[in-house]
């Protein structure tokens, strides 16, 4: 058979595709100022640069949640927000490290998402389980505890039932429609895309947990980043009170650098409309701060809660969360 020559057309044709591909492969793995440095350089990456902005403001969970979240920007043009996405708590990860995630891909692959899988921490030998066979979310569990008060039990890792049980709603990840939404004053906030009702799981606060010297650490950089103007961070420290009321657990989770959806929710000095509920599943070492909607939440509103016990900066930021009882200034942890 006779073998003909490739013309020199389709011979940079096909290098042109071959780079093309590697690019498609490469750039999403790309910090926004790498890609938009790279971008400048030849029309074809300028191309596929653009693609991976576009893909990353249409979710912002990276297809680890049950639905993408979006973000709305009608106040500039800043496309995105760049972090990396954990749908659950993480240990701590040193800030000097450039940890890359896959963001913006043409090939959305979606990561399996099992929170048994990503415990970072071990689990106590007594975990329990329930006891019956399959207990769908409407028929409750019997080892479910019915109202929410500050600390919840769920099943854990031995639960017979397994990820589908009644009472691990917390544990499959977000599970309303929810969107990011730009405001001057404000910033990024969390909205509702869907009408939420009262007592209903909206997510957990995900993020690294850190030591209280490094969340000290790290407060003060941050604290020095926003006073040069703004730099929204997202450390929030929680106390889990013991029955004795002499101790407590303290939880350090920075969702500054690597959280999830949760990070964009805003201040509200009224208390806002989510409560937020340690819930601790069975066997876990550490509780997870988890997001309620305390009252019915409509399509479109800003999700919000309280910052937390706080001690009022007369130099604080300012707040606007707009509220009838609204401080003036954002509430800071004395951490
Ligand atoms: C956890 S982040 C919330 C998301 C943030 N707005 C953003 O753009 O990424 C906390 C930061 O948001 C801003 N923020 C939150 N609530 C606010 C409020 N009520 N008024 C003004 N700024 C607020 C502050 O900059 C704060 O440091």
């Amino acid at each position: 058979m006779e073998k003909r020559c490739r013309t020199n057309e389709e011979e940079s044709e096909s290098h042109e595709r071959a780079v093309f591909e590697c690019a498609e492969l490469i750039l999403p793995w790309l910090h926004p100022t790498e890609l938009a440095s790279i971008s400048s350089t030849c029309k074809t990456l300028n191309h596929i640069s653009k693609s991976i902005n576009a893909r990353r403001s249409c979710d912002a969970s990276r297809a680890f949640e049950n639905f993408p979240t979006p973000f709305v920007n009608t106040v500039d043009d800043q496309p995105y927000v760049y972090f990396i996405y954990t749908p659950t708590q993480t240990l701590g990860v040193d800030p000097s490290s450039r940890v890359r995630q896959n963001w913006g891909s043409k090939h959305i692959v979606r990561p399996v998402f099992c929170s048994d899988l990503t415990d970072p921490f071990p689990w106590v030998e007594d975990a329990c389980g329930c006891d019956c066979e399959s207990c769908a979310e409407d028929l409750g569990c019997p080892c479910s505890t019915q109202n929410l008060s500050e600390l919840t039990r769920e099943c854990g890792l031995s639960c017979r039932c397994g990820l589908e049980c009644g009472n691990r709603s917390t544990q499959r990840g977000v599970s309303v429609r929810l969107k990011i939404v730009k405001n001057r004053r404000k910033g990024w906030g969390l909205h509702a895309d869907q009408l939420i009702r009262r007592g209903q799981f909206v997510c957990e606060y995900a993020g690294e947990l850190l030591t209280t010297k490094e969340a000290r650490r790290r407060q003060q950089i941050y604290d020095e980043l926003a006073s040069g103007g703004r730099f929204p961070s997202a450390l929030l420290v929680v106390r889990e009170h013991l029955p004795s009321g002499k101790a407590c657990i303290r939880l350090n989770i920075d969702a500054t650098r690597i959280g999830n959806v949760a990070r964009f929710i805003n201040h509200s000095c009224d208390g806002g409309n989510l409560s937020t509920v340690l819930v601790r599943s069975s066997g876990a070492l550490l509780p997870r701060l988890c997001f309620f909607a305390s009252r019915d939440i409509q399509q479109g509103e800003e999700l919000a809660f309280s910052y937390g016990d706080t001690r009022l900066r007369s130099k604080g930021l300012h707040c606007y969360c707009g509220s009838s009882c609204c401080f003036g200034v954002l509430p800071s942890e004395h951490t």
